[in-house]
């Protein structure tokens, strides 16, 4: 857990060069800076000698000679080398108007003022950290508080007011101004330039590119690192910083501004808001721990975290050295002496979501290893669930911040469109303004030269009345030397001396009528000479609003020229890329076709050929297969007529078998009867020699037949069974014969599909 530290709010002071107004008016300086030390003379004098001058010490003074570098050098770069160790930085340029604030802050092109050096720091710093492990997120926003309200510098919308929100872990926030990622310095200068157009500028007699909102550019950067823990275990640190470089707009006089209308408006509330923060900062000071004014003014709000909050704080002081801004110099430098004793309270930003995941990691690695030493105090199970469960917790929050800065990558690149369109529209707006302001310096400037007109030939008349007044009088002078030389001629007492005095008297009179008329002309030529110069003064300020006016036009029509040329380079590099990805595309496809085609060309000659050869094969095999199966049917055929022929045979047998057997059935029934009678008649009593003889004679004859039957019966089994043989035989030859048949059938249909190369028989 990242603890805080106390850190003082550091205050710069830096005075800028007489201006040619200034030395015009005869301003005499009245700043001397020695070391941290800046001293100040007030130059009223009270009883002949000025007083004493006062002095104030700060951490950083500079005169009209320090240079942009080696400012940035001692308060810019400081606070880039911070913001990559995760701690919040703002810088804050407080001054009279036209004291040199925009100056330190933004610069006038080359050299450059703090926030493009900076830039430039922390680009060249990012892409030196940039490796496989380490990654930076850099984002930007520009807000402007005008008349107490604030606007997005980025992508500014008609009458749309942002407000100013507080978050317990996000803090104080702008809701709804837009961030955008940015990948170069030069992403940033240009959106700084966009934004520096969009800004409310309008000259005022103390400065003719007066800063009439406050503004505040602020930089984000995250960085992340990811470390391989032992054990397969991945850390991830995350800093997280904030930059906040705010371009207060002037304090000022109404009165020494010459302010009025819209600008008197705006002056007033750009004093009341400072106020506000000049009463933070007593509070502050004061050491006062609660009730601090920040909700007086939007700025106090937006400043709040970097007064007396987690930022390390620098407030630049600019100051004029003239002795004509004396009281405001001196108001300046007790501010920023009051500020110095600010304390902020700081520490090093861990995104609370990524601090969640390095916990969390740890507690799964520590449960693996109590799991690894067979610990777990008896539950292993419940604990590996329980890793488990955190292991789902981390990935989910992982992809949750992956998702979050891919957000905010797309987020950022979504809006450009409609950020440019309103850019340009704001910048049309100011255009417009602008151009209706030249118009009346215009016209003002007609106005004021013939007025100079007039005011020259009144004085040529003066003049040419002058000095018909001066050679009259001149011509009385002479009339009256001569006069008084008569006079003198005339002796006393003399008639003539009465008249000479009266004459002489008249001409004194006419004298001092003529000086008289004189020295009104004269009075009055000196006031028509201050005349003079003060419309020469006016027209001097009127040619350089003109002047000031036409650079802004040029600057803010380059500007939507180059927004417009970007659109158009983006477009037409978009459009580029999606013909040359189509074309590459289109090319791959129809190389691989062309592969895939030559390919299964080959494949297919391939194929042929071998079918071919196997076609061949196969036709002569199965014409060779006919062949042998014609054979085989013939030889079947001829096998059954023969068995056929042969069972003709053996049934003409067994019938010729059974008409023999028929026959020496009757003939064995006839020697039945036979051998009956010859046993009767010897049994009835006759020569028993005789009868005897005849019965062994039939009983011989008797066994001749049953011999002969039983041979006939034999021979008719045989037949039988010969015919029983004949019979299967044949019923096997007609059922190869049938298969014989419906195969050469099939080969035949195989024969002329091989033959049609109809069919892969294959
Ligand atoms: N250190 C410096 N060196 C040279 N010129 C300077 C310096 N500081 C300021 N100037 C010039 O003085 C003029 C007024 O400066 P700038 O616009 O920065 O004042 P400001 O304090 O921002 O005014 P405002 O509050 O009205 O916006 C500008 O022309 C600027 O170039």
């Amino acid at each position: 857990m990242a603890s805080s530290e106390s850190s003082n709010v550091r205050v710069a002071v830096r005075c800028r060069p007489m201006s040619s107004r200034e030395k015009a008016q005869g301003c005499q300086a009245i700043i001397s800076v020695e070391d941290n030390q800046i001293s100040i003379t007030d130059p009223t004098e009270t009883g002949g000698s000025k007083r004493e001058p006062k002095a104030f010490s700060y951490d950083f003074a500079y005169d009209w000679t320090s240079s942009q570098e080696g400012v940035h050098l001692d308060l810019g770069a400081p606070i880039v080398e911070k913001a990559l160790q995760g701690y919040n930085a703002t810088i804050f340029a407080y001054g009279q108007t036209g004291s040199g604030k925009t100056h330190t802050m933004m610069g006038g092109g080359t050299p450059d003022g703090i926030i493009p050096r900076l830039n430039t720091q922390l680009f060249s710093e990012v892409q030196g950290l940039t490796t496989d492990t380490t990654k930076c997120l850099v984002t930007v926003s520009y807000l402007e508080i005008y008349n107490e309200v604030v606007h997005d510098l980025l992508n500014p919308k008609k009458d749309v007011s942002l407000k100013i929100r507080e978050h317990p872990d996000l803090g104080i926030y702008v809701d709804g101004l837009c961030e955008l990622v940015v990948k170069s310095e030069a992403d940033v200068l240009t959106l700084i330039e966009q934004g520096g157009a969009v800004r409310k500028v309008a000259s005022t007699n103390m400065n003719e590119r007066s800063s009439r909102s406050h503004s505040c550019f602020t930089i984000k950067v995250e960085k992340k690192t990811t470390e391989e823990l032992s054990d397969g275990v991945t850390r991830e640190t995350s800093l997280n910083s904030k930059l906040n470089l705010v371009d207060l707009a002037g304090s000022e006089r109404s009165k020494k501004t010459g302010a009025t209308g819209n600008t008197l408006k705006e002056g007033s509330s750009i004093n009341k808001s400072l106020l506000a923060l000049g009463n933070v900062i007593t509070a502050l000071s004061e050491g006062r721990l609660s009730h601090i004014p920040y909700r007086d003014s939007t700025l106090t709000r937006l400043l709040q975290e970097s007064l007396g909050g987690n930022a390390q704080t620098l407030m630049l002081a600019a100051i004029s050295p003239a002795d004509y801004n004396y009281d405001e110099t001196l108001g300046t430098l007790r501010y920023a002496h009051r500020a110095k004793s600010i304390q902020n309270s700081v520490k090093c930003n861990e995104d609370v979501n990524e601090k969640v995941i390095r916990e969390l990691k740890e507690e799964i690695e520590k449960l693996r290893q109590q799991l690894l030493q067979g610990g777990g105090g008896g539950g292993g199970g419940g604990d590996n669930e329980e890793a488990a469960v955190l292991q789902a917790r981390m990935d989910e929050m992982l992809s949750a911040q992956k998702s979050s800065w891919e957000e905010k990558e797309k987020l950022s690149k979504q809006l450009e469109e409609e950020r440019h369109n309103n850019v340009n529209a704001a910048i049309g707006q100011v255009v417009s303004e602008v151009k209706a302001k030249k118009m009346e310096t215009m016209k003002g400037i007609k106005r004021l030269q013939v007025q100079k007109e007039n005011l020259s030939k009144k004085q040529k008349q003066a003049k040419a009345d002058y000095d018909k007044t001066k050679s009259e009088l001149q011509a009385d002078m002479a009339q009256y030397q001569k006069a008084q030389t008569d006079f003198d001629a005339l002796p006393p007492g003399d008639p003539k001396r009465d008249e000479a005095e009266g004459a002489m008297g008249a001409l004194l009179d006419s004298i001092e009528a003529k000086r008289a008329i004189l020295l009104a002309a004269k009075e009055s030529a000196e006031r028509t000479r201050k005349d003079a110069r003060k419309l020469d003064a006016r027209l001097t300020e009127e040619r350089a609003e003109l002047v000031a006016s036409n650079g802004l036009l040029d600057q803010n029509e380059r500007l939507r020229a180059a927004i417009v040329a970007e659109e158009r380079e983006k477009f037409q590099s978009e459009k580029e890329a999606l013909v040359e990805a189509a074309v590459e595309e289109e090319k791959r496809r129809i190389l691989e076709q062309k592969e895939e085609m030559e390919k299964s060309a080959d494949e297919i000659r391939e194929g042929f050929l071998q079918k071919e050869a196997l076609l061949e094969g196969k036709i002569k095999k199965l014409e060779l297969e006919g062949r042998e199966s014609d054979a085989r049917t013939e030889a079947h055929m001829n096998d059954k007529e023969e068995l056929e022929n042969k069972l003709a045979e053996a049934e003409v047998a067994l019938d010729y078998a059974q008409a023999e057997v028929a026959e020496l059935r009757g003939k064995i029934a006839a020697k039945d009867v036979e051998i009956a009678e010859a046993k009767s008649a010897r049994v009835g009593g006759g020569e028993g020699t005789d009868a005897e003889g005849e019965e062994a004679r039939k009983d011989e004859e008797y066994k001749i037949f049953k011999g002969l039957l039983g041979a006939f019966d034999e021979e008719r089994r045989r037949f039988r069974a010969r015919l029983r043989e004949q019979e299967l035989l044949m019923q096997d030859a007609v059922r190869d014969m049938l298969y014989l048949k419906e195969s050469n059938d099939e080969l035949r249909l195989k024969l002329k599909q091989a033959a049609d190369w109809d069919v892969d028989i294959l």
